[in-house]
């Protein structure tokens, strides 16, 4: 649906060269809830701009649907534009119109006739839960209604894809909570792709399906969300996980554990069924041994199971080496690196 190949775009303030984008290649398939997160100036807005050609790209391609943007003939890329929504951190609403108004705006430029905007503009509300808001303005809105107005404007020309640049960041955890549950209602009934871009790891987590992780203007992770943040690879993503989910205890509390004379710390990740399976357990009695929960949690991450556990073994040294090995063939489970934490 779109596709970034090798795309850099660098800014030129002064004599100086930005390269808010670096080489980034991706594709967003048609259906995804594609999520990119990354911290301040990690060239996030820089990227949804590209796509719906605010920007062009110094290098590389960008195509949507298999047209490349850049070989657009501005009537084209008009065409192209239309079939894109937008929906922004700071709702973009004209405050001297009110809520049918916003939403009508881009009908209006479209040149369609009066009834049948009417009948959009009452459908769309209805779809995002504001009725009876219709003649209300802006200033007399919540944060979260504004940015169900929002969104409706940004549905009115029937797009395919919606691009989101931050769209929760200014609400509270409740409405970011019912505003992502409308994206998931526009993916799902609607069928249009999303393009969300977020430096909140519990946007990604609760309605992306895929993830891309950016740094300095490149992509340095990317995959099915269930798998990046199970495994992540990058010290960055890491870090963003570990502000949903502390996966390891901190550095203080091993420090006390190993002063009481703990015994080695192991960390086993379970995924899906693997989870609610009794493998600690089972595995643990076979080799006549003990273990002991020091930490962790099992959760649902994408509909699935994920377990995160860690644990210390006591018993014989030989029975224990066993059990480990063992487990190494059903989980992922490694010694606890107490400098990591
Ligand atoms: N028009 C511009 N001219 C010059 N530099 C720019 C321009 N737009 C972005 N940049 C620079 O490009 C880099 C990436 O910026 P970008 O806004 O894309 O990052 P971001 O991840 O969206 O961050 P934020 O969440 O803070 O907006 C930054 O160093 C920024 O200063």
């Amino acid at each position: 649906m779109i596709t970034f190949e090798n795309v850099t775009k660098t800014f030129v303030v002064g004599n100086k060269k930005v390269e808010a984008v670096k080489k980034v290649t991706f594709d967003i398939e048609e259906g995804d809830i594609f999520g990119i997160i990354g911290f301040s100036g990690a060239g996030k807005s820089t990227l949804i701009r590209l796509v719906n050609g605010l920007e062009r790209p110094t290098e590389g391609k960008i195509l949507i649907k298999k047209t490349p943007l850049h070989e657009l003939k501005p009537k084209q890329l008009r065409e192209v534009r239309r079939k894109i929504g937008m929906v922004f951190q700071n709702f973009n609403l004209f405050s001297s119109r009110t809520v049918e108004q916003n939403v009508e705006y881009p009908l209006k430029l479209s040149k369609v006739p009066k009834a049948e905007r009417n009948a959009k503009v009452k459908q769309l509300l209805q779809f995002v839960g504001l009725a009876d808001k219709a003649k209300s303005y802006p200033e007399q809105l919540s944060g979260g209604q504004k940015q169900r107005v929002g969104i409706a404007r940004a549905l009115a020309t029937d797009p395919e894809i919606l691009l989101c640049d931050e769209a929760t960041s200014a609400l509270d955890p409740n409405t970011t909570r019912d505003i992502l549950n409308l994206l998931q209602k526009v993916n799902r009934e609607m069928g249009i792709t999303i393009l969300l871009i977020t430096h909140e790891m519990q946007v990604i987590q609760s309605i992306c399906n895929r993830v891309a992780v950016m740094e300095t203007g490149e992509v340095i992770e990317q995959g099915e969300v269930f798998e990046t943040f199970t495994n992540p690879q990058h010290a960055t993503t890491k870090e963003f996980i570990s502000a949903t989910d502390q996966s390891l205890p901190s550095p203080q509390l091993l420090d006390v554990w190993r002063a009481k004379g703990g015994t080695t710390l192991y960390r086993i990740l379970f995924k899906g069924e693997r989870a609610s399976d009794p493998i600690l357990s089972t595995v643990a009695r076979k080799h006549q041994i003990d273990f002991n929960i020091v930490y962790g949690s099992i959760r649902e991450l994408q509909q699935q199971f994920f377990g995160n556990l860690v644990v210390s073994f006591e018993g014989k040294h030989d029975a224990v080496i066993a059990c480990i090995q063992e487990l190494k063939s059903i989980v992922d489970i490694v010694e606890v690196n107490t400098n990591e934490s």
